[in-house]
């Protein structure tokens, strides 16, 4: 590859910040300069609500910088963040930290807190019959409104309040109520001799008879002073007064173990920064083998270890493995990726099936007047004969319940599937029976297939601590795949765990991995550290309230038992991605221990298991917080003039319908001005140069038969076929393009063509130039020649579309100059970009190379098939092949290039190269396509295999750190 990358040849031309801030100020930056820069502490959500915000955000063709205005819309539960929608209709997530300095413009600016598209006026509750005082404030962002923001400043401060928990929750506004994620009501302080509540005694015959049972098995309990651990009961207005508890106070319990308290068990349980509840600390016993006692309304326990000895590690009989540590290891990172795969092709294909099967199932129930209109349908389901009644059962179509209205459900079949699948690979994995599934307790029983089993196949499966080949921050886009995976299996439950004796004789029932997905009123999520609300009780599939108390089992009793042997959980948060299959992606952030539990009332006056979970230290960023510009949904047109590190606003000088950013952020990190932006982005263009067309040869192949009959007629060699000739490939792709199969006659479709297949047999099909390129047959797409009457809107034009996802250059870390990334959730098998350059005659092009002296041609594609197979995928016969193909045409953006130039080379690829051919047939030219070959998260580095032979000339090795990474490789 050529040397002659990273020219500084047009760094005058970069816009760096810098210069920005200085040259030519923005009304951005005067504004910010008027605000201190540390924000005040987070109000109550209600004074935040309907707030306008003013915001500067740059053209980058014209380079003007405007104003734009907007209100705040919501609050995001999970993560804290605000929406904020612009007046272009543009959305945005900020943090308070990003938020307050908008505010704070628009308070300047005077803007009317009245929001024209809801209406509403900043501040004011929206419940009715309140005051004319009540209403705006004013723009200088007084406190507004008396009753909302004081009742939540008492409900913050923990103050008792004369209309008790109740009202207070009532007198803050719905909005506010049902976004903000209310703290428990332990707030308001009980009496004083409620908190004096005393606890003392040994264990209980229960504890005694676990901790039998753990040192029957033979090891040692561990010396004293070994645990450390601390235990706290709080007295927050409980219901029951001073009960004893069964086992509190033991000062060590059956072990005898003398236990160090750690720091101030008030201050573990008030430290947390989400509730600060009145606690009394208490010795109370903890370890493997003592049950925890169980707290009572408004008590909370505290129990802590130092890292390395939890009980888990020595507990007598205590058999079952815990990965402290991430295992992404080549094999591990494999396997994950493989299993990934598979669930995805799955669901593509299952996903227009189901829609097909509910398109029919409605069309059948249609005809028999069994849609519309309640009542009418339910008498003529009484009219209709057993025949009939016997075809909408084996429809799925009636059950004992009555009539039930045909739904997709295309990750429960792909679930099935998957499960077929793995048998046939001769594995059990992920064979589940979803133990653990449980909300038997939910309401409105959710999920009744979904109930306990106590399989112990899937017990056997399931995996404590880190989950191998999935490394913090890892992404699935659905409960199905996680269960498909193993990750966790239960499809609806919050809590998966491992049942009580299954980890050793006498262990104690403990949860492996809970999700957090914002359906639970009473969670209070702080990133690093929340209260997760146990499971049971909450109507999940309708109005996502808690309907009854929760009960201390199954996996709410599962989470005291990670208490009880210090096994630290799997925390996975569910955020919203449009890109995802149901718009939905589930980030892992890690281990969390579970510090302490709580029994107490929740917002809708139930009582609630909750658990203290505390991020373990050293994992990284939290990926779930919505801070990074993957998050975002700004239209490409508008890159807001404050993102770090741009260098260069559009690569593409407008010629992309969406603009190109080029973004150096590890400058940013850097003092050095001698590390300033960098690199050598010549003039990036998305137009092709195409040899001509009389140079061209070939079949042409289109939807349209008469155009290719006329064209046979005019002795071309036209072919009606199905266009892609890779079914998988061209189908997935149609799929998330969000396009329909065409109709063609059935004797014109070719067999699926099993790439995976191919490539696990090894028969990588590289060019003369050593480049991996075109793992399966060429794509044939429809194209202009073909007369198609759908032209571009033809599903079989994938590529016609230009690029839909939101990509940038960055400069990447890793020392390989720029690299490509997308801001959006690039789904698998979605056609990301074509490579464009220009295109030589081979010959010409050894002329350009000799005549600028590149020895390598960075950007260079040999356009060539393999020597035995044609780009349509049929073998060349042996006779017939040549030692290499001649390379007639070259791809080089030595001079122009687009994004897809610029895609570096990794072991372990993103995306893949995919020969296409649409507005001519010519083998000798196909364009280069690339696809996605995983579901990518957003900004994730996009790469293609270049091939190793390839990767090995690169200087100083390759630098692409996967694990399995020819560098690496003795
Ligand atoms: C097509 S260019 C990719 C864009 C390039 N990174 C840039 O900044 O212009 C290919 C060149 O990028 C560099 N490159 C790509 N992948 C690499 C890797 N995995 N390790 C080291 N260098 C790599 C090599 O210099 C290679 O010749």
């Amino acid at each position: 590859m050529t040397s002659a990358a990273h020219k500084q040849t047009h760094i005058e031309d970069f816009m760096s910040p810098r210069r920005r801030s200085t040259g030519q100020p923005s009304t951005k930056a005067t504004a910010a300069a008027a605000v201190p820069t540390a924000p005040p502490a987070e109000p109550p959500v209600e004074e935040v609500l309907g707030r306008p915000v003013l915001k500067d955000f740059v053209d980058e063709h014209t380079k003007q910088v405007r104003p734009f205005k907007g209100y705040v819309r919501r609050r995001f539960k999970s993560d804290g963040s605000y929406l904020v929608v612009y007046e272009d209709g543009d959305r945005e997530d900020l943090d308070w930290k990003g938020l307050w300095p908008l505010i704070k413009r628009a308070e300047g600016a005077g803007l009317s807190l009245h929001d024209p598209r809801t209406g509403k006026v900043a501040g004011k509750p929206a419940a009715a019959g309140r005051g004319k005082n009540e209403a705006a404030g004013t723009a200088s962002g007084r406190s507004r409104g008396a009753a909302s923001p004081a009742a939540a400043a008492a409900a913050r401060a923990g103050a008792p309040s004369g209309s008790g928990e109740r009202s207070q929750q009532l007198a803050a506004p719905p909005a506010a109520a049902e976004q903000e994620a209310a703290a428990p009501k332990q707030q308001v302080r009980p009496p004083k001799q409620q908190q004096e509540k005393q606890q003392s005694g040994d264990a209980p015959a229960s504890a005694a008879t676990a901790a039998a049972g753990l040192q029957k098995a033979g090891k040692q309990p561990k010396q004293p002073g070994s645990v450390a651990a601390a235990a706290a009961a709080s007295t927050m207005q409980p219901k029951k007064q001073g009960k004893q508890q069964a086992g509190e106070g033991s000062s060590g319990g059956a072990a005898g173990k003398k236990r160090k308290q750690v720091g101030d068990a008030g201050s573990s349980g008030g430290s947390d920064g989400i509730n600060k509840p009145k606690m009394k600390r208490q010795r109370a016993p903890s370890g493997p083998s003592v049950e925890l006692p169980e707290p009572q309304m408004g008590e909370q326990h505290v129990y802590e270890y130092k890292r390395g000895e939890e009980p888990w590690r020595t507990a007598a009989g205590f058999t079952w493995q815990v990965n402290d540590e991430a295992d992404v290891g080549v094999e591990a990172t494999k396997r994950i990726r493989s299993l990934q795969r598979q669930f995805n092709k799955l669901l593509i294909q299952a996903k227009p099936e189901e829609e097909e099967r509910v398109a029919k199932d409605r069309k059948f129930l249609e005809e028999k007047g069994l849609l519309g209109n309640r009542e009418a349908a339910a008498r003529k389901l009484k009219k209709l004969s057993a025949k009939e009644r016997a075809e909408l059962e084996a429809r799925g179509l009636l059950t004992d319940r009555g009539l039930k209205l045909p739904s997709t459900r295309a990750d429960r079949v792909v679930e099935s599937r998957f499960k077929k699948w793995l048998k046939q690979q001769g594995s059990g994995e992920a064979d589940g029976d979803q133990s653990g599934d449980s909300d038997g307790e939910d309401g409105d029983g959710a999920s009744p297939e979904g109930q306990a089993k106590g399989d112990s196949q899937t017990d056997s499966k399931k995996v404590a601590g880190h989950f191998p080949g999935w490394p913090v921050g890892s992404r699935a886009y659905s409960r199905a795949e996680l269960a498909c995976l193993g990750f966790h299996f239960p499809p609806v439950a919050g809590i998966d765990f491992l049942q009580a004796g299954k980890a050793g004789k006498g262990a104690p029932s403990f949860a492996t991995s809970v999700m957090v997905s914002g359906w639970y009123q009473d969670d209070k999520d702080d990133g690093t550290q929340m209260w997760y609300t146990g499971e049971g009780g909450n109507a999940l599939l309708s109005e996502r309230k808690q309907v009854k108390d929760q009960q201390l089992v199954r996996g709410n009793k599962a989470l005291v038992g990670n208490i009880q042997l210090g096994i630290p959980v799997r925390v996975t948060r569910k955020q919203k991605d449009s890109g995802g299959a149901y718009g939905t992606a589930y980030i892992y952030d890690g281990l969390y221990d579970v510090v302490s539990y709580r029994y107490t009332k929740g917002i809708e006056g139930f009582g609630v298991y909750q658990y203290l979970l505390r991020r373990r230290p050293g994992q990284g960023k939290l990926l779930s917080q919505r801070v990074t510009w993957g998050g975002i949904s700004a239209p490409r047109k508008m890159v807001p003039e404050n993102r770090p590190g741009v260098v260069v606003l559009d690569i593409t000088k407008g010629q992309d319908e969406k603009g190109i950013p080029a973004v150096d952020d590890t400058w940013l990190a850097s003092e050095h001005d001698e590390n300033q932006p960098q690199g050598d982005i010549p003039n990036c263009s998305a137009l092709e140069d195409v040899v001509e067309e009389s140079q061209l040869k070939g079949q042409i192949r289109g939807c349209n038969q008469k155009r290719l009959e006329q064209l046979a007629a005019q002795g071309h060699q036209p072919a009606v076929q199905y266009i892609t000739q890779d079914e998988f490939v061209g189908k997935a792709a149609a799929a998330v393009a969000g396009l329909r199969q065409a109709e063609l006659p059935p004797e014109h479709a070719s067999t699926p063509h099993d790439y995976l297949k191919k490539l696990n047999h090894g028969q990588l099909p590289y060019n003369n130039a050593g480049q991996l390129f075109g793992a399966r047959p060429a794509v044939y797409e429809c194209g202009p020649w073909a007369g198609c009457p759908k032209g571009k809107d033809c599903p079989q034009a994938v590529s016609q579309h230009g690029i839909r996802f939101r990509l940038e250059l960055f400069k990447t870390s890793t020392g390989c100059g720029w690299g490509v990334r997308s801001w959006d959730m690039i789904p698998q098998h979605s056609f990301i970009c074509l490579y464009v350059a220009q295109i030589y005659d081979a010959e010409e092009h050894e002329r350009l190379v000799r005549e600028v002296e590149e020895q390598d041609a960075e950007y260079t594609f040999d356009l060539v098939p393999r020597p035995d197979v044609k780009w349509d995928g049929s073998e060349i016969p042996e006779e017939e092949r040549e030692e290499e193909r001649p390379v007639h045409f070259v791809a080089c953006g030595l001079r122009k290039r687009n994004i897809g130039a610029w895609f570096n080379h990794s072991c372990a690829p993103n995306c893949f190269v995919q020969p296409l051919l649409d507005c001519h047939h010519d083998e000798r030219c196909p364009k280069i396509a690339i696809f996605a070959w995983d579901n990518i998260p957003p900004m994730t580095e996009l790469t293609i295999d270049y091939g190793e032979e390839y990767a090995k000339g690169f200087q100083g090795g390759c630098k692409c750190g996967a694990p399995e990474c020819t560098s690496k490789r003795a």
